[in-house]
């Protein structure tokens, strides 16, 4: 049984010191640990210590109350444990709240780090890959990393990670590092990292996914050794070609390459959740390669009810979720289950591409707003009027310059209802596409890519391995 008893505390915070119990209780007490530790986020004060006899004490919370919760019987057993997706049989009730906002927030890491006992990128890495266990032996930390690479030059500075570029000493090769700074990322994000990971390596050899060179973590960092996207961002192409790409450069070299790949992420149950041309790159060859899992899931592990991703590029489903926050508040306060919270599936994906091509066309972001609850409004007053997207296309005199094939293919995407909308693999049959493909090629040939992006004269990429 898990017990906490308040213990006298200068200064009035409060803090907890208690017995973990008899027998193997480890697991739960570096969970709990870790969560804990991760709650004290960037500023590294100490909220939580273990000592060798199993003691957990608790500094800095003012209110924290465990209590075990009878699980049915087992037998003649009764046992506590922490509550999990699959089954309640310890609850954390009552409310954490700390003196600095900081750690102020509960966190779905609670239900991770509970359920899994988290493992790190390295482990997931070594068990997804041969490849990467190998090199993971020699060089496992962050030092051995600094050992194998050099040259850094930042290349970006963004909300969870910097991206460096760098080379690798012996064999010159160029690859774009992700460097996740720990103490930069709320405990509750952490998990994010390790999927990131995860995912990267389960599409080792995967046509149109950024390529994982390796990995490396401490408990400051973790790394992501990637393949250098040199074509740089959809972004950047499309203002090389003036803002804008032609209908059959966008389907050639963008929407069959995202198509895809997104049929492959899909049918592995990986959601990406945060689709957009920041996160749509080229290698070298001109070929499509999608950076940035961090906010992807799994679906049948991860729950798909949260609020994830860009404004912009949200599907309407998706706006009025709650915060991963509030899940858990929602949770604890109203003893409900993650399964009582209303699902989305992969087709939010789906919006983000059509959103993608109708910015890739027109140069143009179809659904602007400074806040969810504007973009809601926006979304359904842009696709219920009259005519939907080609009312929107007449506002940005974009109309004309689109083929009515292409506005259908759009306009079978922009569907409110998700249920509605086609998936990557029907999408990939639309007419528009396979016609705008096939002209493609066809000029191509003859103009010897005069409308030079590099892959629009390449043949068309194999499916994925696997
Ligand atoms: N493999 C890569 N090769 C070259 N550039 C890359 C690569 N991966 C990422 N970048 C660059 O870094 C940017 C950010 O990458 P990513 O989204 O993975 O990081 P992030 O920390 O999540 O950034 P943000 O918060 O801005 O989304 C990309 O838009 C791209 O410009």
């Amino acid at each position: 049984m898990l017990q906490c008893r308040r213990l006298p505390n200068a200064g009035g915070r409060g803090s907890f010191s208690g017995p973990l119990g008899k027998g193997s209780r480890k697991a739960l007490r570096e969970a709990l640990l870790s969560w804990l530790q991760k709650l004290a986020g960037k500023r590294g004060r100490k909220v939580a210590s273990s000592s060798s006899s199993g003691e957990l004490t608790i500094h800095n919370i003012q209110q924290l109350t465990v209590s075990p919760v009878r699980e049915p019987s087992l037998g003649n057993q009764r046992r506590t444990s922490t509550r999990s997706n699959s089954g309640s049989i310890c609850s954390l009730r009552g409310s954490i709240h700390s003196k600095t906002s900081s750690v102020s927030k509960p966190s779905t890491d609670y239900y991770a780090a509970c359920r899994n006992s988290r493992r790190s990128a390295i482990d997931l890495t070594a068990s997804h890959s041969c490849r990467n266990e190998a090199s993971l032996k020699e060089m496992q930390s962050t030092t051995s990393f600094l050992a194998v690479y050099s040259f850094f030059t930042t290349a970006h500075r963004g909300s969870h990670a910097n991206i460096i570029k760098a080379r690798h000493r012996h064999t010159h090769e160029r690859v774009a590092v992700k460097v996740y700074n720990k103490e930069q990322i709320p405990g509750i994000l952490w998990e994010n990292i390790t999927r990131e990971i995860r995912i990267l390596t389960m599409a080792e050899g995967a046509e149109g996914i950024v390529q994982l060179r390796n990995s490396y973590e401490d408990e400051n960092q973790a790394i992501a050794v990637l393949e250098d996207c040199t074509g740089g961002t959809l972004i950047s192409r499309m203002a090389s070609k003036g803002g804008q790409l032609s209908e059959q450069m966008c389907a050639q070299t963008v929407v069959k390459p995202l198509l895809e790949t997104l049929a492959w992420l899909h049918s592995q149950g990986i959601v990406l959740r945060d689709l957009k041309p920041e996160h749509v790159m080229f290698d070298g060859n001109g070929s499509l390669r999608l950076v940035d899992f961090f906010s992807a899931a799994i679906v049948g592990e991860d729950s798909l009810i949260s609020r994830e991703g860009t404004l912009a590029y949200m599907a309407p489903e998706m706006v009025h979720k709650p915060t991963p926050e509030e899940v858990f508040n929602e949770v604890i306060g109203h003893g409900l289950s993650e399964a009582d919270f209303p699902a989305y599936t992969q087709k939010v994906d789906i919006w983000s591409l059509g959103v993608i091509i109708f910015e890739a066309l027109t140069g143009r972001q179809p659904f602007l707003a400074e806040t969810a609850e504007d973009l809601r409004d926006v979304q359904d007053k842009t696709l219920a009027s009259h005519g939907g997207l080609r009312t929107s296309l007449d506002s940005i005199k974009m109309r004309e310059h689109m083929s009515p094939s292409a506005l259908d293919f759009l306009t079978s995407i922009m569907r409110i209802d998700p249920d509605e909308r086609p998936s990557a693999k029907e999408l990939l049959d639309h007419a528009w596409l396979v016609s705008a493909c096939r002209a493609s090629l066809l000029s191509a040939r003859t103009h010897e890519s005069t409308d030079s992006f590099v892959s629009a004269v390449s043949p068309p990429k194999a499916t994925h391995t696997r």
